[in-house]
């Protein structure tokens, strides 16, 4: 079974997308006809290049507009669809997508449509080509694969199949068991994306918001295991209409578009039960630890960010320039060594977070799947923490449950010095990463391809010079949790952090805490810089959440902000003011059952940092 990306998927000219396409490793395209018409090239000068790079065309689609229209429309259809199978001839290509009717002057009368398909079936015999009949979730009269199939049936030619795309039946929640009504040598081809999940018109999502199976929010695995157990062996193939994709990296969507068919592939063959090719996704533990690539004229700046937040030092790396920091059970690495991986991060990026690790139940089978996904390897000088590539370079170590137990001693001398105050730090509560607009759809696939975790609806959040789309990631217990962050808007905050720290990044950590309000008194004593909020929030808090007078005065003394889930489950927060405009600290009070982030509080927490646009340095 082959993988297939449609020339429509990619940026750039016809040539562009077949080279990304081969490139990434795609052994077959579809080519979309406006795609073919706007290139230069002759029929036969992309049938040489289809050649040269080792890619067949398996579908040239769409064809429109044929079933059911008047004269003279009719014949000229028909015409039209016969040269398009004579550069098929050329293509090597033997299948064309048609699509269901849009055409206002169309008629509605099944019979209609039935003859004029059986028709169309007796001319693509003579050019030994398959018609795969797609109903478009518009189409005027046919907008179902239900209804599609129905006619297919009735038409009963061995040239006419129908075609199912996954965005037109699960963007109109037509039920993936229906595919089991198909007459499985009817399915002429399978075209795969996935959406967000957005209340819009059919067309308007179609053409703008389609992505790659794992970064929206259809049931693409069991829309596709419905597939594989019908028996299909034909091509899996990306048809993805998206704004972001057509100004990206042709190679980036390409590279990831593979990921994204063998991880849906992986996850399809699991639910039917049959044997897989991979690792099942990940399971993340938690956060161990994060890394610090620190240049040391930031050292004092560091170290007082990080006292003042609770955190004392904890050991000293065995051979290397690098120290461990702790807050109860969060772990920071600060690497100033003038050689290697962080040298080179902080090089290019400045004192910043330069990895992070992972504990996951199965390592090695972590790193195979990686493997298996086509995510980089980078190597690590620690054998029992091998790395991954992770989001702009920086590394996600992977550590079994052994190794995190053994880490800090083989590699650290612990430290001898006084216990720090204990502000009740349990971990890493989460960890917000900011990453540029074009990538955002591709870190999504990261996480959720190679890891067993899940998304939330993704959040729109109000910074005072734009919107920032944001998309929290998190494992089944809560344990693990990230937020990807991203905005088109040049000024807004985390535009500012890609600016000053050029690239992508985690911007903020997290540290849960059991009593916010006693970590806050505790870590003003350690002289804590926070991040004021203002008193017209506290005072809408007061009523909103129906705080008590002490409640209420605490918010205020402490600067905190807060937030309540439907059931009442609670949420409460406290920022810290940024180091060098590059990264901050949040601590949160997570009341069992709160699985949210404190959206609602964003735009307040934006704002607010908004006012200390100069350098500010921790003080
Ligand atoms: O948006 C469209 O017109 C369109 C064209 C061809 C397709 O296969 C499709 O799914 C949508
Ligand atoms: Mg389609």
């Amino acid at each position: 079974m082959t993988n297939a990306i449609a020339t429509v998927s990619i940026s750039g000219t016809l040539e562009d997308k077949l080279r990304a396409a081969a490139e990434a490793g795609f052994t077959a395209v579809e080519i979309f006809d406006t795609d073919f018409l706007a290139s230069p090239l002759s029929p036969q000068e992309v049938r040489a290049l289809l050649d040269e790079l080792g890619l067949r065309c398996v579908l040239y689609q769409p064809f429109r507009d044929l079933e059911g229209m008047p004269e003279p429309l009719r014949t000229r259809a028909f015409e039209r669809i016969a040269q398009k199978f004579e550069i098929m001839q050329v293509l090597g290509c033997d299948r064309i997508l048609l699509c269901s009717n849009c055409s206002p002057q169309s008629s509605g009368d099944r019979a209609r449509a039935i003859a004029d398909l059986r028709e169309l079936g007796d001319l693509a015999e003579r050019y030994g080509v398959t018609v795969g009949y797609e109903a478009l979730a518009w189409g005027v009269h046919v907008n179902d694969h239900r209804v599609a199939w129905e006619i297919v049936e009735a038409v009963d030619h061995p040239r006419i199949g129908i075609l199912l795309d996954s965005f037109h039946s699960l963007a109109r929640g037509i039920p993936s068991q229906s595919i089991r009504d198909i007459a499985p040598e009817k399915l002429v081809f399978v075209q795969l994306a996935d959406a967000p999940l957005l209340d819009m018109d059919y067309l308007y999502w179609s053409r703008h918001f389609r992505c790659l199976p794992g970064q929206g929010g259809f049931d693409l695995t069991e829309y596709v295991a419905e597939i594989l157990k019908l028996g299909y062996t034909g091509p899996l193939s990306l048809e993805i209409f998206n704004d972001r994709f057509r100004a990206n990296s042709a190679t980036m969507v390409a590279r990831d578009g593979l990921r994204s068919l063998d991880a849906l592939r992986d996850a399809a063959r699991r639910a039917i039960g049959e044997t897989p090719a991979m690792p099942a996704r990940a399971h993340i533990e938690r956060v161990e630890f994060i890394e610090f690539a620190v240049i040391e004229s930031d050292r004092g700046a560091i170290e007082t960010l990080l006292r003042s937040a609770g955190c004392v030092p904890a050991g000293r790396h065995r051979a290397k320039a690098v120290e461990l920091w702790r807050n109860g059970g969060a772990n920071f690495v600060l690497n100033y060594a003038p050689e290697g991986f962080a040298s080179a991060y902080r090089a290019t990026h400045g004192t910043a977070i330069c990895a992070i690790g992972l504990v996951v139940a199965d390592g090695a089978a972590t790193m195979a799947r990686a493997r298996a996904l086509g995510i980089p390897e980078h190597a690590s000088d620690i054998r029992t923490m091998p790395a991954l590539r992770g989001v702009a370079g920086s590394l996600v170590y992977v550590l079994d449950v052994e190794a995190a137990r053994t880490i800090w001693a083989d590699e650290f001398i612990a430290d001898g010095g006084p216990a720090g105050p204990d502000i009740g730090v349990s971990g890493f509560d989460h960890l917000a990463a900011t990453v540029p607009n074009d990538e955002f759809l591709s870190w999504q696939l990261y996480w959720r391809s190679l890891f067993d975790v899940q998304v939330q609806t993704p959040q729109d959040v109000i910074d005072p010079n734009g919107l920032v789309q944001s998309q929290a990631i998190q494992n089944a217990t809560g344990s693990f949790r990230i937020t990807l962050n991203s905005t088109d808007a040049r000024d807004a905050l985390s535009a500012r952090f890609l600016h000053q720290s050029f690239g992508a990044g985690f911007q903020h950590v997290a540290l849960r805490v059991r009593d916010l309000e006693a970590a806050a008194v505790a870590m003003a004593q350690l002289g804590q810089s926070r991040l004021p909020v203002p008193h017209n929030y506290q005072d809408d808090a007061a009523k909103r959440f129906a705080l008590s007078d002490a409640e209420a005065e605490a918010m205020r003394a402490n600067d905190l902000l807060i937030d309540e889930d439907a059931a009442g489950h609670r949420y409460r927060q406290l920022y810290t003011r940024a180091f060098a405009k590059t990264f901050f600290f949040e601590f949160v009070e997570r009341g069992a059952g709160y699985e949210g982030y404190g959206a609602p509080n964003a735009a307040i927490r934006l704002a607010a940092q908004n006012k200390f646009r100069d350098p500010v340095i921790a003080d």
